[in-house]
């Protein structure tokens, strides 16, 4: 099928070469002149394992290409994936303006029937604001066009975005008309094989789905952090709650972790929007609320516990930090909270050296030179004269490090672990001062 995907991020990229990969006839638009020139040289403008290999494969195959050209974008596929960013407005809400100016081009250029599907995660409702701004765009041309508008949620995690889409637990399609959920049908058919993991349903449900899921998703997140606490003061170890209650078939072992705080760029935002979307019914989320509240106190959790030791006035210390991206595995630093941790230290005069396999870049975007920050390219050198070792994101390299090597480094052996991925007593062994989330 001859498909177009609108906005080339890490949804749209991923998608376009995911359906790309299983037959279709892919053509990825972006107003982002930067990104697709790096596309069209061959290049990847993010960060995500085997998304590289796939996006080769399947322009050498010619069935990918990309383009800034709206017209030709909107007359190619026969389906117009919305998959555009929704950043939060100031009022916590998602800003769809970039949602709209896609359905409009596409109003403004189609020639024959679109079916318009909404991939980026929308309040309810938007599918029909999509609709509107693409039939004002059509009688503008005085057009009488058909087309159809669909709910199409991702879930797909950074970091393992191509193996989500071509592997997906589910596939959400919310429809109104039969026509568009044939077409839906057909599209997913070789992402599901084995059975059968399309659940389809209406255009609402479906937009409320997507927040569902990335609410319930963070929810467990700040019910393990607070419990994992708890757990500190009360001498118990989370690590083993954690097991005792993820054995329960019915609470599973996923999304248990706790740490420094959920980011990224869907926890925070959609937990907010849908915040919104409640007042703006006036429907209380007491729940939702709490979760958001919990998630900014654990994002500044390191950093209390760096004051409780060292005192509020960290002039002249000096920081090692492992990991900046908000995860392992992308180098997304949106909402990370390694910049909580980071702008913390510096207001109270420390220096930070940071390390991370991917981020660096994305970091020296955000930061520019900033005189307290030196980024490095090893794990090693980030040690190097350092007072202390901060963790924030669980990058596999940071799993089995040469503690002699650590310990030879730091002024003081002192490790403030915002993932655990360290054994207490093991490292009380070795002499260090462990401060981890909830351990023993
Ligand atoms: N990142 C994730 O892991 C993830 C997963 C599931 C859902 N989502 C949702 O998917 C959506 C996109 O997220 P993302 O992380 O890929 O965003 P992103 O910021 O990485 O990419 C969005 C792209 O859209 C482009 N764009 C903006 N307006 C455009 C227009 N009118 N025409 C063409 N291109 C346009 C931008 O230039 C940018 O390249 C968001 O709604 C997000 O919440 C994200
Ligand atoms: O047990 C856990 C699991 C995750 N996290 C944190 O939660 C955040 C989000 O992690 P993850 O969900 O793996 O990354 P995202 O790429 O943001 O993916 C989420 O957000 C996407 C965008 O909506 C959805 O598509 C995905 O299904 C959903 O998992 C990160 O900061 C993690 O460190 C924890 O603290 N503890």
């Amino acid at each position: 099928m001859k498909i177009t995907v609108i906005g080339t991020g890490y949804v749209g990229l991923v998608s376009g070469a995911c359906l790309a990969e299983v037959g279709n006839n892919v053509m990825c638009l972006d107003v982002d002149a930067k990104k697709i020139a790096i596309l069209n040289q061959g290049g990847i403008p993010i960060y995500e394992p085997g998304l590289e290999d796939m996006v080769k494969r399947n322009v050498a195959a010619g069935r990918l290409q990309f383009t800034t050209d709206i017209e030709l974008a909107a007359q190619h596929g026969l389906i117009q994936f919305i998959a555009v960013g929704t950043p939060p407005d100031e009022d916590g809400s998602a800003d769809l303006q970039y949602v709209v100016a896609a359905a409009r081009n596409i109003g403004k250029y189609m020639t024959e029937y679109k079916l318009v599907v909404d991939k980026s995660t929308v309040p309810v409702g938007t599918a029909d604001k999509v609709r509107a701004a693409l039939q004002e765009e059509l009688s503008n041309r005085g057009m009488d066009l058909e087309f159809s508008v669909a709910s199409n949620p991702e879930f797909l995690k950074e970091g393992a975005a191509v193996d989500d889409f071509m592997r997906p637990d589910r596939i959400v399609v919310g429809t109104d008309d039969e026509r568009a959920t044939n077409l839906m049908r057909k599209l997913y058919a070789p992402f599901q094989r084995n059975h059968d993991r399309l659940v389809a349903m209406d255009v609402r449900s479906a937009e409320l789905t997507k927040y569902a899921a990335n609410a319930m998703l963070a929810t467990r997140i700040s019910f393990m952090n607070e419990l994992a606490n708890l757990a500190e003061k009360l001498g118990a170890d989370i690590e083993h709650v954690r097991q005792g209650i993820g054995s329960d078939e019915r609470i599973g072992y996923h999304f248990l972790y706790p740490g420094c705080g959920y980011g990224g760029s869907c926890f925070p935002k959609d937990v907010q929007a849908l915040r919104r979307t409640a007042a703006e019914y006036g429907v209380p989320m007491r729940v939702i609320d709490a979760v958001e509240t919990a998630n900014e106190a654990q994002k500044h959790l390191l950093l209390s516990k760096i004051i409780a030791r060292f005192g509020n006035d960290l002039s002249g210390m000096r920081f090692a930090l492992w990991g900046l991206a908000f995860k392992p595995n992308t180098d997304d630093m949106r909402e990370a909270s390694s910049r909580v941790l980071m702008e913390g230290l510096w207001e109270r005069g420390a220096y930070v050296q940071a390390f991370d396999p991917a981020a660096a870049h994305e970091t020296q975007r955000i930061y520019g030179n900033h005189p307290q920050l030196t980024l490095v390219d090893t794990p090693e050198a980030a040690l190097a004269g350092a007072d202390v070792l901060t963790i924030v994101t669980e990058w596999k390299v940071f799993r089995s490090p040469d503690f002699a090597v650590i310990k030879a480094n730091l002024k003081h052996p002192v490790i403030f672990d915002g993932r655990n991925l360290y054994e207490p007593a093991q490292m009380r062994e070795l002499g260090f001062e462990y401060f981890a989330i909830g351990r023993k």
